[in-house]
Parts: structure tokens; sequence; C-alpha cells
């Protein structure tokens, strides 16, 4: 098995937990009564595909999740054939995918009382995040720290993080500069280093190696959501031990991740023992505050800080990779994007972008929200378990059914052009409010914490970016092959400073930036 572990670390293998799923339920006779059970809700729920018995739909969706944007992006947007909402039979549990803003608003938003609970995953939230990570907790054990982040991520605080994105993306553009080759490299230590900072008060002293790890850990972690079978059949885990086949494997990732988290974790609390940590949300309210938060429970404060540092930093790190694919193949949006930050700043710039240029340049907002429609980070938000039963709009929902937000399928319904980069199509005056139509940051009480934060640094990247840089491909590329697990490029492009001007601009900018706060990367 440990060889199988490290192949996973070496070169993400999907299939694996499919494999193992297919082991464990075919030994299992004895759950031939849940069929019984879903046949049974089937029929008041909204259609859907044809599935097998047992599995239902279970075996054809995960083999659509590994073909990526192309394979699993149009299995997720064909959903709509089914109209505003289709079910998905997933082993044990009945997915409801909302394909339309309408009911996603009608379900998830205005019955937010009776949808934001979590699915039961004994694997993903239990065995792999040891039911520490907040993202997956039951509503009992994640309301604490679901406070706490207001405190963290609220609008005055936000203002302040916005200093430190505009800091942190001139460190970006002087990485651009000095090693253009490893732009998506420098992607991923800027989304880290303002979540970091953001979470812990202190700028970024992680080594590549670090990094590494955590970014394979995200990447594990999102992989095991809905990637074991155990999750989708929890009564499998019944079973005595040694019948529980592939079991070891999530255990030894949950070890692992672990692992990775105390390495982040321990030199903090060095600092905060010894008085040099700077003031932060993580040092004054979760580890120092009194009562102490979850008891003062050391593993709590650690899943629950780092955690936002995972969750911030790869889905923007993921965006900004994908934007840099939108240059490639729409060369012409790309300099339009350009104009329209050249509007603001001048073609001859005396200064870079901020973020009280969001308005003025607002394209880039618009930019950005295609983004996310046309390659969701996040091509299913983890399903919102619903806790009543409920009728709506002549269906019945049992209480247990899953909900579940399909941004690809908000994303294309009703569009001939769905497949294509078009930003246009979001300046309707709302551009600049990231949630608007927008669906992949999830809803209801369960909303993605960092949205504001999310759209400032995609911004800053983005504008500063496409002002200073030329993107063209350096060999041929798949517009659907973003390869977001690899660690090498993940396709073949090349960054070109404009001109001496912008790297006068840069270098200028990034002096500022270091003078300012004593490092730089
Ligand atoms: C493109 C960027 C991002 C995407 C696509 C994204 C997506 C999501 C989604 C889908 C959820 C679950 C929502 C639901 O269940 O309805 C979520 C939750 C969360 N996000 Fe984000 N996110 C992004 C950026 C960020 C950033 C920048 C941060 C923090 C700095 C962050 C922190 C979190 C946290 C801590 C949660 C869990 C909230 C809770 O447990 O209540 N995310 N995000």
């Amino acid at each position: 098995m440990a060889h199988l572990v490290k192949a996973l670390r070496d070169n993400i293998v999907p299939s694996w937990p499919i494999l193992q799923g297919l082991v464990a339920v075919s030994a299992l006779s004895g759950i031939i009564y849940l069929i019984a059970l879903n046949f049974s809700s089937r029929k008041k729920l909204p259609p859907g595909p044809t599935g097998l018995p047992i599995l239902g739909n279970l075996l054809q969706t995960l083999k659509a999740r590994q073909k990526g944007p192309a394979g699993f992006g149009f299995y997720l947007g064909d959903l709509n054939r089914f109209g505003e909402m289709a079910t998905l039979r997933m082993g044990a549990k009945n997915w409801v995918m909302l394909n339309s803003d309408r009911v996603i608003k009608e379900i998830i938003v205005n019955r937010n009382k009776i949808t934001n609970e979590r699915s039961f995953q004994p694997i993903a939230s239990g065995v792999v995040s040891r039911w520490k990570r907040t993202l997956l907790r039951p509503v009992p054990d994640w309301v604490e720290g679901r406070k706490a982040m207001h405190h963290l991520l609220n609008g005055t605080s936000v203002k302040t993080y916005g200093t430190w994105q505009e800091q942190e993306s001139a460190l970006l553009l002087g990485a651009y500069l000095d090693d253009p080759s490893k732009w998506y490299a420098h992607h991923y230590r800027y989304t880290v280093a303002i979540a970091f900072r953001v979470v812990l008060g202190a700028t970024l002293d992680r080594s590549t190696a670090d990094l590494e790890d955590f970014r394979r850990m995200t990447t594990e972690f999102v992989i095991a959501i809905g990637g074991s079978a155990y999750d989708y059949f929890p009564i499998l885990t019944k079973l005595p031990r040694w019948m529980q086949v592939g079991r070891k494997f999530w255990e030894d990732m949950g070890e692992w991740h672990y692992q990775v988290l105390r390495k982040w974790w321990v030199p903090f609390m060095e600092s905060v023992n010894n008085n040099s940590a700077p003031s932060s949300w993580t040092r004054d309210f979760l580890v120092n505050q009194s009562p102490p938060y979850m008891g003062g429970v050391e593993d709590e404060a650690m899943y629950l800080a780092l955690s936002i540092v995972s969750a911030g930093s790869d889905n923007t790190r993921m965006v900004l990779n994908t934007w840099v694919m939108s240059a490639i193949a729409y060369p012409e949006t790309f300099l339009r994007t350009r104009e329209a930050v050249e509007k603001v700043v001048g073609k001859s710039p005396t200064r870079l972008p901020d973020l009280a240029d969001l308005k003025d340049a607002s394209y880039v907002c618009a930019v950005i929200k295609e983004l996310l429609r046309w390659r969701p980070p996040v091509p299913v938000v983890p399903p919102h378990l619903l806790t009543e039963d409920l009728e709506f709009e002549g269906f019945y929902f049992p209480a247990g059914t899953e909900m579940v937000i399909n941004p690809y399928g908000v994303g294309r319904r009703g569009l001939k052009d769905g497949e294509d980069f078009v930003p246009e199509r979001w300046m309707n005056s709302k551009e600049t409010n990231i949630l608007d139509g927008i669906w992949d940051m999830g809803g209801g009480r369960r909303v993605c914490v960092g949205y504001v934060i999310t759209q400032q640094e995609l911004f800053l990247a983005i504008a500063r970016i496409s002002l200073c840089f030329d993107i063209t491909p350096t060999g041929p590329f798949d517009m659907y092959e973003l390869r977001h697990d690899v660690r090498s490029e993940p396709f073949p492009v090349k960054m070109t400073v404009r001109s001496k001007l912008h790297e006068d601009l840069i270098r200028n900018e990034k002096k500022q930036v270091v003078d300012e706060i004593g490092t730089g990367w």
C-alpha cells in the first residue's frame, strides 16, 4: 500500500479511489436494502440519468470526474437536459444537482435553515481530516469556527488585507521578472503568502518544498471529498476493520496531512510562546483569547487556521493558472483586459493599478467572473444536506437528500457559446459583485468566507500582469488541459515584460515593498 500512497503523492492518481470503491462495494451484498430505499425516494425526486443497480450513477460520475474540465465539465453541464434540477443516485445517497441560479437561491439561500448541514463523510471528513476541517464539519462542530471566521474576514479587516495584497502582488510581478519560467509556482506563492499573512499575521517564510507539500495536501483533500466508496456507503464503515478494503490508504493520507499541518503550525506556536509572533487573528483570537477557542484544544486552532490558508490559496492559484490559459487561447480578450487597465493607469504607466481602481477597471472583474464560469475550480460544491423533508415545485425531497450546487451546470445553462471565454457577458453593472450569478463559492450559511479576498487578489494579479507582461504559448496546448495537479509547468507559456518602462515600474514597486516589510520573494 505504501507504494500506492507514494504514487498518489508523486503523481496524483485519481483512479485509485474508484478501484478501491469497486472492490469494497462488489464484496458487499448486504446493502441491497439501500437500493429499495433509493428507488422509492427516486420516484419523487427530479429526473436524472439512468444508473446501475446498487451503485446508481456513482461510477459514471467518478469516471467523468477523472476527465477534468473536458469530461467532467461536459457531464455536469449536460445535466441541464433534465431541467433546473437533476438527481444523481450516488450509492446510498441521492444528490440533487442544482443547475440554475433560481433554484440555488430558492433552496440553498432562501431555505438555508434546512440546507446548511453537511453530508456524513467518514473518510474525507473523518479519517482524512480527523473531523476537524471546517469545510466538511457537521453543524454542531462547525458553528463556533464559522463565528470565529467572521472576526477574521469581516468588512473592516478585509480593507487592511487589501494593502497586504497590493504588496504581495508587487512581489509577484518581481518574481515574474526574475524567473518567468516559474510563473505557475509564483501564482501559488502569491496566494499562500496572502492567506498566510491574513491568518497568521506574518510574511510567508516557507521553503518551496514546504509549499509543495502544502499544495499536495490540499489537492489530496479535494480528491478525498467524494473520492471514497465509504463516503457513498457510510454503512460499510461499520464492517470489521479487516473487511474495510482500502481504508488504510485514507488513514495514511490523513496521517500525512496531520504531519504537514504540524510542520506549519509548530513554528508558529513557538513564536507565540516566545512572544515573537506578530499580532494576528490566530494568535490573539484563536490561541490567546479567553475563554479559549474550542476549550484551548491546539489541534482545533491548527485545523481551523490552516484550513483557511489551504482553502484560500489553492482555488485562487487555480483561477490564476486558468487565466493564463485564457490569455493564450483568447489573445484578443487578453488585450482587451490590458486596454481596460491602461484606460485607468495610462498607456505609459507611472503606477501599477491598485484596489482603488477595481470599479474603474471593472472589465477585469468580468474576466474573473468568466473564469469562474468557464472553468469552475470547484466543479461540485460539497453537498448541503437537507435536514427536513421538503416539497418544492412538485417534487418531494426527503430529509437526508443532498443538495449539490453545480457551477458547471449553472454556467452553461441556456448558453449556446458556453464553451467560449467571453467576459463581456458579465458587463451588466453587476460585474464587480463576484457572487452575483456565480455559485463557485457556494451559498447560504456555508458560503465561502473568502470571497472578497478572492476578488481582490485576482483583480490585482490579473490587472497588474496584463499591464506589464505579454503572455504567449511556446508549444501546443489544449484549453481543457489545465493540469492543476502537476508540479511542473502545466502548459507551455512564455512571460515577457513589455518594456523597460514596465520593468522599471515593477522594480521600483518591489523595492518599496521590500523596504516596507523588510523581506521579499
Ligand atoms: C476562487 C476562489 C475560491 C473558491 C472557488 C472557493 C470555493 C469555496 C466553496 C465552494 C466553499 C463551500 C461553500 C458551500 O458549501 O456552499 C468554500 C468554503 C470556504 N472557503 Fe472558499 N473559495 C475560494 C477562495 C477562498 C479564500 C481566498 C479563502 C480564505 C482566505 C477561502 C476560505 C474558505 C473557507 C475557510 C471555507 C469554509 C467555510 C466554512 O466552513 O463555513 N476560500 N469556498
